[in-house]
C-alpha cells in the first residue's frame, strides 16, 4: 500500500493540531513537516519549536525534511524535538555519509533528498545506509508547484538499483502530487506521496487521502 504523507506546509497554522488530527484520523501515513531557512530555498517555514509542540498530538512519524544550509549544526535539536526520519538534502551535505551517521546516532530514521535537476548517481553509493530516499518532484520552496514528469524517470531508476541490490528504503516523492501524478508515481515505484495543497487545501482530507491512495493503489 502506498503511504501518504500530508505536508503540513499547507495547512492552517493558526489551528495546527486540529489539522494533524485531521489528517491523522483521515488515514495519513506519515506528517510531512517542510524545514525551510530562507538559504537553501527562498521561503522560511518551520523550525524544531514547531515540531516539539506538534508531537505531544499525533502517533504518527513526524516525517522531517531538511532544506536548510549546514543540516548538521540542528539535526540534533530536530532529533531531540520529535523527529522520527531526518531527511537531508544531498545538495547542502559535502560529507554525506558523516550527516547520515550523525542522524543515525540519535535514533532517527535516516533519508536523503535530491532536486529535480540532480542525477540519482549523486546518491548512489549512499543508498545502503538510508531508510528513505526522497526525490523532490518540485524545486523546493513553496507548496503548490506544478509536478516535474522528468524526475518520474528517476524514480524508475533508483527503484531499479533497491532491486538489484537488494535494499528495502523507501522511495518518497514531494511537490505537485494530486490524483493524477500519484498513479504515475506509484507506477514508477514510489512507496510514499509527500501531498500538501492536494489535501490539506480541500474541505474534507478523508476524501482528499482515499483519493489519493486509491488512484496510487491503480498503479500497485
Ligand atoms: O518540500 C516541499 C516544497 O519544498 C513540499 O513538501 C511541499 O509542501 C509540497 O506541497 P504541494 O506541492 O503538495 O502543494
Ligand atoms: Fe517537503
Amino acid at each position: 500500500m502506498t503511504k501518504i504523507a500530508p505536508s503540513i506546509l499547507s495547512a492552517d497554522f493558526s489551528k495546527l493540531k486540529n489539522e494533524i488530527q485531521d489528517v491523522e484520523q483521515g488515514g495519513a501515513d506519515y506528517i510531512h513537516v517542510d524545514v525551510m531557512d530562507g538559504h537553501f530555498v527562498p521561503n522560511i517555514t518551520i523550525g524544531p519549536l514547531i515540531v516539539e509542540s506538534i508531537k505531544p498530538y499525533t502517533g504518527l512519524p513526524l516525517d522531517v525534511h531538511l532544506m536548510i544550509e549546514n543540516p548538521d549544526k540542528y539535526i540534533p535539536v530536530f532529533a531531540e524535538a520529535g523527529a522520527s526520519i531526518i531527511t537531508v538534502h544531498q545538495e547542502t551535505c559535502p560529507h554525506l555519509h558523516r550527516t547520515i551517521q550523525l542522524i543515525k546516532s540519535h535514533d532517527v530514521k535516516t533519508g536523503v533528498v535530491i532536486n529535480p535537476a540532480t542525477p540519482a548517481e549523486m546518491i548512489r553509493d549512499i543508498l545502503q545506509e538510508v531508510d528513505l530516499v526522497l526525490l523532490m518532484t518540485v524545486n523546493p520552496g513553496f507548496g503548490g508547484q506544478a509536478f516535474i514528469p522528468e524526475v518520474l524517470q528517476k524514480v524508475k531508476q533508483i527503484a531499479a538499483w533497491r532491486e538489484n541490490r537488494q535494499l528495502n528504503f523507501e522511495i518518497e516523492v514531494d511537490g505537485g502530487i494530486n490524483q493524477k501524478t500519484a498513479e504515475l508515481c506509484a507506477e514508477a515505484g514510489a512507496d510514499v506521496l509527500v501531498a500538501g495543497s492536494a489535501v490539506f487545501k480541500q474541505e474534507n482530507r478523508r476524501k482528499a487521502i482515499e483519493e489519493i491512495a486509491c488512484a496510487a493503489g491503480k498503479a500497485e
